[in-house]
Formats: C-alpha cells, structure tokens, sequence
C-alpha cells in the first residue's frame, strides 16, 4: 500500500519540485511497509536532514491530497527498506591488501584536477561539496557518491580532485580510478586468463574505487555482476566508492535493477551546464593558468557563445591561445572573433531568433502569434520577456532588430526584458530552470 501511494506523491511532486531536486533527494528515500505510517527511509543523515529542511512540509501536503481516509503519518528515517549494509571493518585482511600492485589497478590520475582548480557555480556547487565531503571523510561521509550530468562537465574532475586529496592526506591510500569501458576490459582478460580471483582480490582490497561513465556497463551483465559483488565488499568494508554517470542512474537502461538501488545508498548529485559567470570565472582561471591573462570582455565573448560544456569552452580558449602566441599578437576581442570565426559562425547558424521564438513557444505551449503579439497577461509576457533575453544572449542582433523582430517592439522594450529576467533568474529558481533548460536546447 504505501509503495503505491509514495508512487502517487511521487507523480504529484514532480510539479512542485524541479528534475534535479527530485533525483538528488525525493527519490533515493525508500519506502517501508508500513499500514499505519508512510514510513520514508533516507541513506544517511545528511539526506535526511535535507529533505526534513527544504520538503517534509511539502511532502505532508502531497500525502494528504493523495491519499484516501485515513490519511497516513509521515515518518522520514536514516536507513533503507530491506536490508542494511553491514559496517564491518575491511573486507580483506590487511596483508593481502598490500600485495595488490597499484600500477595494474586503474588509470592514472591527473595532477592538475583538484579542488582549487576547480571553479565552483550555481551548476556544480551541490557535487563540489559532496565531493569535497567525502574525500575529508573517506568510506564515512556519503558511500557512494554518484555524480551525474552531461559530457565535459567537471565529473572526472571532481572524482580525481577527491583521489588527489585523499592521497595527500594519506599518501598510501589505496585508490583505483578506473573508466568503466578498461573494468569490463580488464575483467575479460582476467577470465580468459583464468585470473579472476586476482582481479577480485585487486578490486576489493582498495582503499576507494572511482569509476567513470558507468552507462557503459548497460547490457554487459556479466560485468555488472562482478562490478555488483566487488561494490558490496568495498561498502561493507567502509572503502569509498565514487561512480559518474552521463544521466540519472534511474534512467540507464540496460543496467540491472539492484545495482540502480544499491547507487541510492549514498549520495546522488547532480552536475549541470555551467552558467555565464562560472563560465566566465574557469575561462580566466585557465588562461591565468596557462600565463594568460585574459581580458574581461573576451572571456564573456567566448563564454556567452560556447554553452554546451567547460571542454569546449577549454577547446576554443586553447585555440585563440595557440594562435596568438603563433602570430605574436595580443588576445583582443577582434582577434579572438577571428580566431574562433568558423566555431562561431556553427554556433551562430544554429541559434537564429526565428529559432529561438518557436523553441520558447513549443517550451511554455503557446503559439508564436502570441509570443510576438500585444496581449500582456503574465503568462505570455514572460516567456516573451524570456525569448528576448535569449535573443539578446545568443545571437549577435542588435536590441533594435531583436525588438523589430518581437512583433515591432521598441529597443527599450528589449532592455527591460533582459533586465526583468535577469533579476528574476537571481530570485526566482523555476525562472532560472526554465531559462538553463531553454538555452541548452538552443545551444547543443
Ligand atoms: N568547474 C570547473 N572548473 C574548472 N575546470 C573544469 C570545471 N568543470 C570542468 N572543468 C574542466 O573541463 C574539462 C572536462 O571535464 P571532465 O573531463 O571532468 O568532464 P566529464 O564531466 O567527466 O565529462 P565526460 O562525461 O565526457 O567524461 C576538464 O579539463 C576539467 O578540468
């Protein structure tokens, strides 16, 4: 009974709640049976107190709209509905762990990826300091962490920032990095080598086991039940395990479903496209980096132009780079436009206001005769105060020819839908969804 019930709040909640804030902490509660109670199990503390803050409250109101007489207590708790990991000291008697040489175990980790270099914003703060958590308290802080987002968003980097960290700390930690394509390779080799029990005894006598872009363990069962037996050993050892994802594990398909429920065990965060500013912030960080010093207004020209992710921001800084060290000429804005012409010009033949107003339209379901025309009820101002902003953000039109093109509007028009929607981006989060949401559909 209240499996389906928490389904039914579930479905409810998805209105009130955004996509990020119902993977990373609605739905890794659990639910235990219970006839009187709706009994929601967190799986830690810090989860808990969460959702406890920011959603008890909203959650209480869901379950009394959606449940029939009488209506059930919420009960919200540390713990899980079947079975609790065992915490017992490490799998593995400290003698074999030691045998285990490090080289043969992983890839190497990056230097240069640690938390300094690491720009926080909006779009990575929540993993920043999950990551950050966790590499303080190995084994003990969130157990695993799953960190999900798109391509060349700062997963890999914040898995090797918390190795890199714990190495400091403890110089002979135990830490394989391993991308999931080279773990079913290797666990291949190891059978047709008949070598299997080495590589099991290699995997769970680890400190902590990173492993990256798990979607490619779909449909490779036989890994996933290697990978499954080796996670539970690490877990009940207390051994950290981080894993990224490219989507929310949930949506994997291909990958078994007690694997999807044990990833709930910890922490799921999510990583999202970076917002101007961040962009804007990593820019002048690598270009700092790389002895650059990078002017203000080129920054904010590449960053409003390459939205997609920080690798490809990182591509076309290293471009205009390269090219003004060959030439010996100094990175000004028209040097950088040229640098990047034929980048732009693909980005710029993508994004056309034409394109833009039928993307808000399809977006808030309205027609484009009313996003261009002279009604004014809240509804339709704002996705057209938005489809301005967007304009004005990504294409290269002027505000006059923005404003000609909504339907004959006045400049000024235009720059108080770019002022209007930036202040509400600052203090309304759904305004903000919405804008993220729009310019990731415009931009990749
Ligand atoms: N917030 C950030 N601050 C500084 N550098 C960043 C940040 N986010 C990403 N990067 C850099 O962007 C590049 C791509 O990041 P990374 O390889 O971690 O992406 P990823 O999310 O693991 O992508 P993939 O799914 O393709 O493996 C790296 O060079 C990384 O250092």
């Amino acid at each position: 009974m209240s499996d389906a019930l928490w389904q039914r709040c579930l479905d409810r909640l998805g209105r009130d709640l955004t996509e990020q804030e119902l993977n990373t902490w609605i739905r890794p509660l659990q639910v235990k049976a219970d006839e009187q109670a709706l009994r929601l199990m967190a799986p830690n503390r810090f989860v808990r107190d969460w959702v406890r803050d920011q959603f008890l409250r909203l959650i209480q109101e869901v379950v009394e709209e959606v449940s029939a007489d009488p209506i059930p207590e919420v009960h919200l708790e540390i713990g899980s509905a079947g079975l609790k990991p065992r915490r017992s000291p490490s799998a593995e008697p400290a003698e074999r762990r030691q045998q285990a040489p490090e080289a043969r175990l992983g890839s190497r980790l990056v230097p240069d990826h640690t938390f300094e270099n690491f720009i926080e914003g909006k779009s990575n703060q929540l993993a920043r300091a999950a990551a950050r958590q966790v590499a303080e308290n190995p084994g003990q802080a969130y157990n695993p962490l799953f960190i999900y987002g798109g391509v060349g968003l700062g997963k890999t980097h914040l898995m090797h920032a918390v190795a890199n960290r714990m190495l400091e700390s403890n110089p002979k930690a135990r830490i394989a990095y391993v991308h999931s394509e080279r773990f079913v390779g290797d666990m291949v080799k190891a059978l047709q080598h008949n070598t299997i029990n080495d590589f099991k005894r290699l995997y769970r006598g680890l400190n902590a086991l990173m492993i990256d872009d798990i979607q490619f363990f779909a449909g490779k069962e036989r890994s996933q039940e290697e990978f499954f037996h080796t996670f539970n050993a690490l877990l009940e050892g207390q051994q950290q395990v981080i894993l990224t994802c490219d989507r929310y594990p949930k949506e994997v398909n291909g990958l078994e479903e007690r694997l999807k429920s044990r990833f709930g065990w910890g922490l799921t965060v999510a990583i999202e496209p970076p917002e101007l500013e961040t962009s804007v912030a990593i820019l002048i960080r690598k270009a700092a980096q790389d002895g650059v010093q990078l002017p203000d207004e080129v920054a904010f020209f590449i960053a409003q132009r390459i939205r997609s992710n920080v690798r490809e921001l990182e591509g076309a800084l290293r471009r205009v780079i390269a090219n003004s060290r060959f030439t010996g000429q100094p990175i000004t804005m028209d040097f950088t436009k040229e640098a990047l012409r034929d980048l732009l010009a693909l980005h710029e033949k993508l994004v056309t206001i034409d394109n833009i107003q039928k993307t808000v339209a399809n977006y808030f379901k309205m027609g484009i005769k009313d996003l261009l025309g002279k009604r004014r009820s809240r509804s339709i101002t704002r996705p057209r105060q938005i489809a301005m902003a967007l304009a004005k953000e990504l294409t290269n039109h002027s505000l006059p020819e923005i404003g000609e093109e909504f339907g004959g509007r006045d400049h000024t028009t235009v720059l108080h839908a770019c002022r209007k929607v930036k202040e509400l981006r600052e203090t309304d989060t759904r305004i903000d969804d919405d804008y993220q949401n729009l310019l990731r559909t415009l931009t990749t």
